[in-house]
């Protein structure tokens, strides 16, 4: 049977398929990773939280559409609870509120009564967070960094050092910094009732965010929204905030504090940073009867597609509030700058001299942003603050800069960047949280050195506040791919062999009856290592569909030298569920959310580990069962495919499957080769060689993808040249071609 056949069928057919539980087919009821276990719960609060309600079951959660069809369902979408404006959670009753669980268990009930509050001390919190795989800990403890403490370092740096005296120093620092590391309990969210009726934030947010479908908080949301909401408004006495020294205490209750996040791909970690941003806006514009004029927070994003995204999002959590959020774009300006400093920032010296077209640019000169929230790829800012040369206006107006994807942005590709924006806003009072769910050391020192640099530089004045602490907050194992969807890494010798794989992905009835190949239901994601193999692959599958089921329209390819206009265009037809599958470069691989994806294939073996993590991340979303993440790899890849079977193997442990049921078994672990930091490093840069794109003789750039082999390509090749020759010439010569073509000799393969 004909899977795009089966796609295309009344749902009445639909319906009788067997019913496979894919993320496309709905949403989870539970959106959290970890946590799940009931027996990891105390006694007391197992009963006191949680129930289950009659004829509520896992199946009901379906949408009205057949399973199959159903591609980019919404959690809560047609089941949207009726609520009054401005109606108290109280006022709802219980039976409306209540989430259900699957997994056959019951889980944590939003909880909706304002006044039921308990008394949780820490060995309670303690527990939650340990049994959600919440690890959160202050990196540097600044308490007691008073200015004294601070001029005292900066003699000591200044004065000369010897060589030894230097290194001791520099251990017992390393030291004293791990002492530093204080792990911080503090009261986690149990449900986004709790928003409101604990942290008091406004009214008309909790309502966009309850629309919005949300009730249970996944694990980053319920570990950073109460350290950044901060607890005085939910407690006087936080025992977190009590245990970390009076001066950061206040910070930290005020939710001043600085954040580097770790969690899951699919996590929720966008409403995590939002959420907080738009109620702080929310009460400065209470509290201040002239509001600074510029943007407020900024978030950077890696991406065009990931900043219009959270853009999205953005509005729809502030909708009615009046707070406006807006995606940068050309010609946009951010700051108000002088005609000729603006006429003349993206010129040269002798073209602002020369160039007539600085007048008229004068004229055209757009008003300044006027969204409190402004989102855009460091680029795209960066355009828009430059001065002349490597001179950028600053940003004053900004307290809040977030850098989604931060490992990215800070990594030597945007780093120059993300980091001038980071200095041009100069407001003291500037808030930084970095989020993404790969993040190595060498980040989290660069961060640190950004801090102090930047707080070395403030002067220090009595009005100066005090410093606040860096936090970092990790959910599950760090550089781990989700534990709710199935791996499959499969050999397929070579580029032909992984074109076959594909095919037959295409054409689940060419599988094998046994299982041993896996199979994916579209909409799904493929992945390529450069541009030209995604233009190459997409002109290879374009007929694979047949006409019955769309056709070649529900093949498209997705990359960088594409109009913005045609990437957003297939990125709505995707979204629709009009484009089935989709080729694209790492373009798509972070951060981009289509809820329903059911899959993942990795063509071209991505990168590094942390490109598989978010590669793969694109399906299995916020708790979502049954995504399949496809891998192929060929000889070229053995020297590099034993970090990406490293963390398959860590995240089918993370799902607690054993040796028996996993992918990678512990022969083949051993078999493969380590590759040296060396290696990883080149191939994170450069990709691996062999797919490198090759230009032909017309110096176009061509990635040959395809199911012929390099002997059979020639021979066609030269049909062709010779029926073209022998038209011009005698009979003879073609008769002669033709032979000589069909008798050339054996080159080999080269596919
Ligand atoms: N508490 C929640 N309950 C249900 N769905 C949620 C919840 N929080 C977020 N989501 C949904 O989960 C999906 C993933 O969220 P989001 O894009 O913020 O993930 P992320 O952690 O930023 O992932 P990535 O690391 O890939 O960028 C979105 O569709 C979002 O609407």
């Amino acid at each position: 049977m004909n899977v795009f056949k089966l796609l295309s069928r009344a749902p009445k057919a639909v319906q009788s398929a067997p019913t496979q539980k894919l993320p496309s087919s709905g949403a989870a009821a539970n959106p959290q990773l970890f946590g799940r276990d009931q027996s990891e719960r105390a006694p007391d609060s197992s009963t006191k939280s949680r129930k289950r309600k009659r004829g509520q079951d896992a199946g009901e959660e379906e949408q009205d559409l057949p399973p199959a069809l159903d591609f980019f369902s919404w959690p809560s979408e047609g089941k949207k609870r009726k609520r009054k404006n401005g109606a108290s959670t109280e006022a709802r009753g219980g039976e409306e509120d209540t989430e259900e669980a699957t997994y056959g268990h019951a889980v944590l009930e939003p909880r909706t009564d304002a006044t039921e509050e308990d008394v949780y001390d820490e060995a309670e919190c303690k527990r939650i967070l340990r049994s959600h795989k919440l690890k959160i800990v202050v990196l540097e403890d600044f308490a007691g960094q008073d200015e004294s403490l601070l001029k005292q370092k900066k003699e000591k740096k200044e004065k000369k050092k010897s060589k030894k005296r230097k290194h001791e120093e520099e251990e017992a620092q390393k030291k004293s910094k791990k002492k530093d590391k204080k792990q911080l309990f503090p009261r986690p969210l149990e449900s986004f009732a709790q928003l409101r009726t604990r942290y008091g934030i406004s009214r008309k947010l909790a309502q966009n965010i309850e629309e919005q479908g949300y009730t249970m908080p996944t694990e980053v949301q319920l570990g950073t929204l109460p350290l950044l909401l901060g607890s005085k408004k939910a407690e006087k006495e936080d025992e977190a905030a009590e245990s970390v020294g009076e001066e950061f205490q206040e910070r930290f209750m005020n939710g001043d504090i600085d954040l580097l996040t770790v969690a899951p791909t699919g996590s929720g970690k966008t409403i995590a940073f939002l959420i907080p941003i738009i109620n702080g806006l929310l009460s400065e514009a209470k509290n201040t009867t002239s509001p600074n004029p510029g943007p407020r927070a900024i978030v950077l994003a890696p991406t065009r597609e990931l900043a219009s995204q959270i853009v999205n999002e953005a509005r729809k959590l502030a909708k009615g509030t009046g707070i406006k959020s807006a995606l940068m774009k050309k010609g946009m300006e951010v700051v108000q700058r002088s005609d000729e400093e603006g006429s003349q920032a993206s010129l040269s010296e002798d073209e602002v001299e020369k160039t007539p077209h600085a007048q008229k640019r004068t004229r055209k000169r757009a008003d300044v942003v006027k969204a409190a929230i402004l989102v855009a790829t460091p680029l795209a800012l960066l355009n828009a603050l430059r001065l002349r040369g490597d001179k950028f206006a600053e940003l004053p107006s900004v307290n809040r800069l977030v850098l989604d994807e931060a490992d990215v942005l800070l990594d030597p590709l945007f780093r120059e960047q993300a980091l001038s924006i980071w200095n041009s806003c100069t407001n003291p009072a500037l808030r930084v949280g970095l989020w993404s769910a790969t993040m190595g050391s060498s980040i989290e020192s660069l961060v640190i050195d950004t801090l102090n640099s930047r707080w070395n530089s403030l002067p220090s004045t009595p009005a100066l506040p005090p410093r606040s602490p860096l936090v970092r907050v990790v959910v599950g194992l760090k550089d781990t791919a989700i534990p709710n969807i199935s791996h499959k890494l499969i050999y397929a010798a070579t580029e032909q062999g992984k074109l076959l794989g594909l095919r037959q992905l295409l054409h689940p009835t060419a599988l094998p009856s046994d299982g041993s190949a896996p199979s994916l239901r579209p909409p799904f994601l493929v992945f390529t290592q450069t541009i030209p193999r995604a233009t190459a692959l997409h002109s290879e599958l374009l007929y694979d569909i047949p006409p019955e089921a769309g056709g070649s329209s529900r093949i498209a390819v997705l990359h960088a030298n594409l109009s913005s206009s045609a990437r957003s265009n297939i990125m709505t037809r995707f979204r629709r569920g009009e484009i089935w599958v989709l080729i694209t470069t790492d373009l798509l691989a972070r951060g981009v959310d289509f809820r329903g994806l059911n899959g993942v294939v990795n063509y071209d073996v991505p990168n590094s580990a942390a490109a598989y993590v978010h590669r793969v991340g694109r399906t299995g979303r916020a708790g979502r069962e049954g995504g399949v993440a496809v891998t192929y790899y060929t000889k070229e890849d053995i020297p590099y495919i034993k970090n990406i079977a490293n963390v398959i193997r860590a995240s089918e442990k993370l799902r607690g499957e054993g040796e028996g049921k996993a992918t990678i078994q512990q022969w083949l672990l051993d078999a493969l080769p380590t590759p040296t930091k060396r290696e990883k490093q080149r191939l994170k840069k450069r990709g691996v060689e062999a797919r490198r794109t090759v230009k032909d003789q017309d110096g176009r750039n061509r990635a040959r993808i395809s199911t012929k082999s390099g002997y059979e390509r020639r021979i066609e090749n030269r049909l062709r040249g010779a029926k073209a020759n022998a038209k011009k010439g005698p009979k003879e010569e073609r008769t002669r071609l033709e032979r000589a073509d069909s008798e050339s000799e054996f080159e080999g393969f080269d596919a």
